[in-house]
């Protein structure tokens, strides 16, 4: 269990920079794997002159390697090309290059650096899936660890060039496709981070707002009405006024629910249009009734308000289709109080609940204010 966990973390850590989602065209990544290619062909044919030109060890195993090198960066560009699936081709050619740099460092093996380098590659590279920062770090400290090795263990820079040419070579393409490794996780966890994000705005917005409207909904109504009446910021005081429109049993009856849906809407818009206020939050509770919660500078103010938003529901002048009334009207209840502790959101909840019932009790278009159980006003407890 324990060898297979460590297996996968290996490949995984070895062929990250090839993840792909197969159904999105990525055009970066084809570059990059174009581009990652195109220079692995290119190092590995530079590899071979050295070697051909005896500036570095010749041997057939070294030659052969060489070759290898060679094909299989022309193979990842062609079935690039052809249209082969990117984090295919990319874990290909970064296993591949991996054990072909392993091979040459072992075809090099009187070279510390030569077998050096393409065993430090995966560490840095590893290092370089987590930050640029770190990835900076990293390649600087790795660098100069292999430039220093590079002139201690050949006896100097200009007394084994050949060495030095083959291990700065190996180095360089080590770090180009560290570079490409960083370029492609990064990109790939910026995308799948990106879209992990909006999907959560919107999980996040769903649950809290209601879809007809648009407004708050009743699941997030305790943590604002909780949040308001512990604020310490502004001394203005908690206001909570609840309304339903009356008698929209026989306006949905009369003309549809897709006409009562509209008038929901329409009634939502004048509310935001009265209640407009940063600090002002407007609930759909249920069905045709709504809460707003807000902060007047007195009792006088927000009464003022409720009177203003019944006026401006009646203002809309949408016919009744039943009632005494001519334009559809909205009866309330107004709870107002200092913030500070006191009653549970439900309690809150309720206490504007029967004063709106009391309203619609005593012939519908108005408002009333709330009453705590001692029968006192809410506003003055
Ligand atoms: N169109 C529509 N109607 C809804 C929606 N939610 C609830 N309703 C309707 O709202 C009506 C509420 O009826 P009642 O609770 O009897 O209230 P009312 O007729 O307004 O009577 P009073 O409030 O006493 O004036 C019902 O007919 C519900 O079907 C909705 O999202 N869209």
């Amino acid at each position: 269990m324990e060898y297979w966990a460590r297996s996968v973390a290996w490949k995984n850590f070895i062929t990250s920079g090839g993840r792909s989602t197969p159904e999105e065209p990525d055009y970066l990544r084809l570059s990059i794997m174009n581009m990652i290619a195109g220079a692995g062909c290119v190092a590995f044919l530079l590899f071979l002159v050295l070697d051909l030109s005896g500036l570095v060890g010749w041997s057939a195993f070294r030659i052969t390697v060489n070759l290898l090198g060679i094909a299989v960066t022309l193979v990842v560009l062609i079935a690039l090309r052809a249209g082969a699936p990117i984090g295919v081709m990319a874990k290909l050619a970064h296993l591949a290059m991996f054990a072909l740099l392993l091979l040459l460092a072992l075809a090099r093996g009187e070279s510390v650096i030569a077998i050096t380098i393409p065993l430090i590659y995966p560490a840095p590279a590893y290092l370089l899936l987590d930050s640029v920062a770190r990835a900076s770090i990293g390649t600087a400290l790795m660098l100069l660890c292999l430039y220093a090795i590079i002139l201690t263990s050949s006896g100097g820079f200009f007394e084994n060039t050949g060495a030095v040419l083959d291990g700065a070579m190996s180095i360089t393409l080590a770090m180009a496709f560290q570079a490409a490794v960083m370029a492609l996780y990064l990109r790939s966890r910026q995308s799948s981070m990106a879209r992990l994000k909006s999907l959560r705005d919107i999980l996040a917005f769903q649950s809290t707002h209601d879809q007809l409207t648009g407004l708050l909904n009743r699941y997030i109504f305790d943590d604002v009405i909780g949040r308001e009446m512990r604020r310490r910021s502004d001394d203005r005081l908690f206001a909570f006024l609840m309304f339903d429109i009356d008698h929209f049993k026989g306006y949905n009856d009369t003309l549809g629910h897709p006409e009562g849906d509209e008038l929901l809407k329409r009634i939502s818009k004048t509310v935001q249009g009265l209640f407009n206020r940063a600090e002002d939050h407007i609930f759909r509770l249920g069905g045709e009734e709504f809460g707003i919660v807000f902060r007047p500078r007195d009792r006088a103010e927000a009464a003022l308000m409720a009177d203003r938003l019944l006026e401006a529901i009646e203002s809309m002048e949408v016919p009744a289709q039943c009632g005494p009334h001519r334009y559809i009207t909205a009866s309330g209840g107004l709870l107002c109080r200092t913030p500070g502790p006191g009653p549970e959101p439900e309690t809150i909840y309720r206490l504007a609940d029967q004063a709106m019932y009391r309203a619609k009790q005593a012939g519908r278009a108005r408002w009333m204010e709330a009453e705590d159980e001692n029968g006192k006003i809410g506003g003055t407890v």
